[in-house]
């Protein structure tokens, strides 16, 4: 099935975050149908840096190729602002669409953009935007390829500015709408009132951001198809690694860690590795 007819099912798709094919793999294990490759993941993880526009197409395009080796889930690629004009925006969605991508994300802050989570956010007009999900329609090579269009007017021109926006994207053709960090329930509620009957919305769970937290069950009787957890994997991770170190680092040995650990058989059934070494002996001379 592709995300685009899983979409059209009533129950909501959850898509955690992933961030290189490590986690990905991770999280199809544990039984996830859909995975989000996070912007602010790859720029946590590969950067050491927060979510403010540093990470580059190629690394996140290089990410989604080296994800779609091991594992045929449909991946929601975060593109940020599609890394420049409508023309970068019709690369972005070419070379996304190949190296896997199911879905491409694209939103209206200037460049460099921020984490919709973070103050002090900057928009490009909506027509400018309206023009970018236009060029990124064009340039696919699937309609199964879905556009995801986000704005982030909630905090910079209020929730009407922000409705109003969303209107006009999904007018240009938006696949799934994505209205970033609205503010309490009532919102969450206005918002899929006014668009769930027409288009697929995506909610956006970030802890500790500007959002309530709900979970899925809650999210879907507000009316969304499809909600992310982008950042909640990295900081997962980076809880694991501070007590993994930690215990390293005070007693010079990984006994205490051991609980922590997946043993060496446990992490190479993780990786596959028996399957792809049978796998390779066909090629044996
Ligand atoms: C969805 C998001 O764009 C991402 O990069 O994953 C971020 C999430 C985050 O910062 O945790 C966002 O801007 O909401």
């Amino acid at each position: 099935m592709t995300l685009k007819q899983r979409l059209l099912q009533q129950q909501i798709l959850i898509a955690p975050g992933v961030y290189d094919a490590f986690s990905a793999l991770m999280a199809e294990r544990a039984g996830f149908e859909a995975l989000y490759l996070s912007g602010a993941s790859i720029a946590y993880t590969r950067l050491g840096a927060p979510d403010i526009g540093l990470v580059s197409f190629a690394e996140v395009c290089e990410t989604m190729a080296t994800i779609r080796e091991r594992t045929a889930l449909p991946v929601i690629i975060d593109a940020d602002t599609g890394y420049g004009n409508a023309l970068n925006v019709q690369r972005t969605v070419r070379r996304f669409e190949r190296a896997g991508a199911s879905a491409i994300q694209l939103e209206d802050q200037t460049s460099p953009k921020r984490c919709g989570h973070l103050d002090g956010k900057q928009l490009i007009g909506a027509a400018e935007m309206v023009g970018k999900i236009r060029a990124a329609l064009d340039a696919r090579a699937s309609d199964q390829t879905l556009i995801v269009a986000r704005t982030d007017a909630v905090a910079v021109d209020g929730f009407e500015a922000a409705l109003d926006r969303g209107e006009a994207y999904l007018e240009a053709g938006a696949d799934v709408l994505f209205i970033e960090a609205v503010r309490d329930a009532a919102q969450m509620r206005i918002v899929t009132e006014r668009f769930a009957s027409r288009v697929p919305l995506l909610a956006n769970m970030v802890e500790g951001g500007k959002t309530p937290l709900k979970n899925a069950q809650e999210l879907q009787e507000i009316g969304y198809r499809l909600a992310i957890f982008p950042g909640g994997t990295v900081r997962a991770v980076a809880h694991a690694l501070e007590a993994y170190f930690g215990e390293l680092r005070q007693s010079g040995s990984n006994k205490g860690n051991a609980g922590r650990m997946l043993d060496f058989d446990a992490l190479n059934g993780v990786l596959g590795t028996q399957a792809i070494l049978e796998g390779s002996r066909r090629y044996e001379g």
